[in-house]
């Protein structure tokens, strides 16, 4: 698969990113914010990070660069788009995904590493796990906590569309919700990096990989 990352200013992951998606099988190909030309591929990562330093909102401003215009129109037609941490920011503040990413509860940066447990394997990104597998990615962020109202959240427990939930909640996220998928379940966001647990020299080990394979598993299927 050809799978676009694309850079913003103040991106800090997309280079991680790119190399857990060729360690994933995939080829990587470099998006621009400021482009629209989305290069012919397949599936898109946000990276994480502190797009337009992070300016008003997490992932606020960099919603309105041109390369989000031509990606919410793919999404819309089923293109798989992942989000990371500030990705996953930028995916709420473009109403790709429902709720919003506020201010850790303790209102400190957080950096550790962190169990997850995967609820929906069905999605392009997760179909790699086993629902109701648990594993390790890495979490650092300071606006994590991930909130919406009752009704939302409910929905989103209904309809299967909690993706990953925090076993040891470390910033008062709603629902202990760690990732969410849109009901289409090709438009995922997570706050923790899977990308930085995708090989076992720089740790921690390599269960983050299953997001980058997923795809591929799928598309050879
Ligand atoms: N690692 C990240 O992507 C950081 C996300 C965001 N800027 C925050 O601090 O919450």
């Amino acid at each position: 698969m050809k799978i676009g990352v694309v850079t913003f200013p103040g991106s800090l992951d997309d280079v991680d990113a790119q190399r857990a998606v060729r360690i994933g099988g995939n080829e990587a190909v470099a998006l621009w914010h400021g482009d629209e030309d989305l290069h012919g591929v397949d599936a898109i990562v946000l990276p994480g990070g502190f797009s337009y330093g992070d300016y008003l909102r997490c992932g606020a401003i960099s919603r309105f660069s041109p390369v989000m215009t031509s990606l919410v129109e793919a999404a819309g037609k089923g293109m798989p788009v992942l989000g990371i941490c500030n990705g996953f920011q930028v995916l709420c503040e473009s109403h790709l995904l429902p709720g919003a990413l506020i201010r850790n509860d303790h209102r400190k940066f957080i950096c550790r590493d962190q169990r997850l447990r995967i609820e929906n394997a069905t999605t392009a990104w997760t179909s790699a796990y086993a629902a109701g597998q648990e594993i390790t990615v890495v979490l650092k962020n300071g606006e994590g906590a991930y909130v919406a109202d009752e009704a939302t959240l409910d929905r989103l427990e209904g309809e299967g569309q909690v993706v990953a939930r925090y076993l040891g909640n470390p910033n008062g996220s709603q629902r202990d919700i760690a990732g969410v998928t849109n009901a289409a379940g090709n438009v995922v966001g997570l706050m923790p990096h899977p990308e930085h647990a995708v090989e076992d020299l720089t740790g921690p080990g390599t269960d983050g990989l299953g997001f980058f394979t997923s795809l591929v598993e799928r598309a050879f299927a």
